[in-house]
């Protein structure tokens, strides 16, 4: 071997974090709602999850993020699911609102970042949303894209390896819902974290996602109706033959069930 030979670069560790779901389901009472869900996401991927209201979107993000139970199944992770890992997101922001914008980010912070660090870290991170001249303001004088911004800045604070997204553009004019859409999926681009992005909206979840889930909302509970792969290059040119295609098949099946 040649001694001036550089050193393989290990690779970088990818930051996400997989996950399987095995048999899951999920009811309340006599009502079930999920029904032997089997999906394996792996770390990174962008996974849009769709459905007709009612169908367990919610309840899976719950599952998943560990703020619900499993009836049945089970759900196991690639890495160590620690306090910081899984953050959620909601159509709401949730903001404190007797807290500016800076102390609101810095509530996604775990409490091991003391002090300095954690306003550094919050600011670096609003940073990151667009946001940095906002930071000492309050969240009624912002408007509602920016309050969605300051919900995506605290719940990226602790650098989460998975992020749960439940349609949280929903509330969102069109042109800004856009605009979230394209900063969404930049901060995806940079950090790798593993997503899963409930929305109603199929063009949304085409315009973002690697992979689209669609629950099927039964007679005998929800179960994956179809795993469709969105195998096109980004950022994905709206309104094209290929999306559209897509789009179709998706809402075919969502309509023959
Ligand atoms: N805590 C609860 N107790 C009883 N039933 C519940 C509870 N949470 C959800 N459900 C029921 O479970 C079903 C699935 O709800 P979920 O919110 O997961 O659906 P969803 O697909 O996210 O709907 P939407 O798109 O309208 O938000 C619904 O019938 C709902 O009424």
């Amino acid at each position: 071997m040649n001694a001036h030979a550089p050193l393989p670069v290990p690779p970088a560790p990818a930051r996400g974090l997989g996950l399987h779901l095995g048999r899951l389901g999920h009811g309340f009472g006599a009502k079930r709602v999920l029904d032997r869900i089997d999906l394996d996401i792996p770390a990174g991927q962008f996974v849009a999850i769709v459905g007709k209201s009612g169908c367990g979107k919610s309840t899976l993000l719950r599952l998943v993020a560990g703020l619900d139970t499993p009836t049945a199944g089970h759900i196991a992770f690639d890495g160590p699911r620690d306090d910081a890992a899984i953050r959620i997101m909601f159509q709401e922001p949730r903001l404190l609102p007797w807290e500016r914008v800076l102390a609101n980010v810095e509530v996604g912070l775990p409490a091991s970042v003391k002090g300095e660090e954690r306003h550094s870290r919050a600011r670096a991170i609003l940073a990151e949303v667009g946001l940095a001249e906002r930071a000492g303001e309050w969240p009624a004088v912002l408007s509602g894209g920016q309050r969605q911004r300051v919900a995506l800045a605290r719940a990226l604070a602790s650098g989460p390896r998975l992020l749960a997204f439940d349609e949280p553009l929903g509330a969102l004019d069109a042109l800004t819902r856009i605009e979230m859409q394209g900063l969404v999926e930049r901060i995806w681009q940079e950090q790798r974290f593993t997503a899963l992005f409930v929305t109603h909206d199929v063009s949304e979840a085409l315009a973002l996602a690697d992979r689209v889930i669609l629950i099927d909302a039964g007679q005998t509970g929800g179960h994956v109706a179809l795993d469709l792969a969105v195998d096109l290059p980004r950022p994905r040119r709206r309104g094209s033959a290929e999306l559209a295609a897509l789009e179709g098949r998706i809402l075919d099946t969502l309509f023959s069930s």
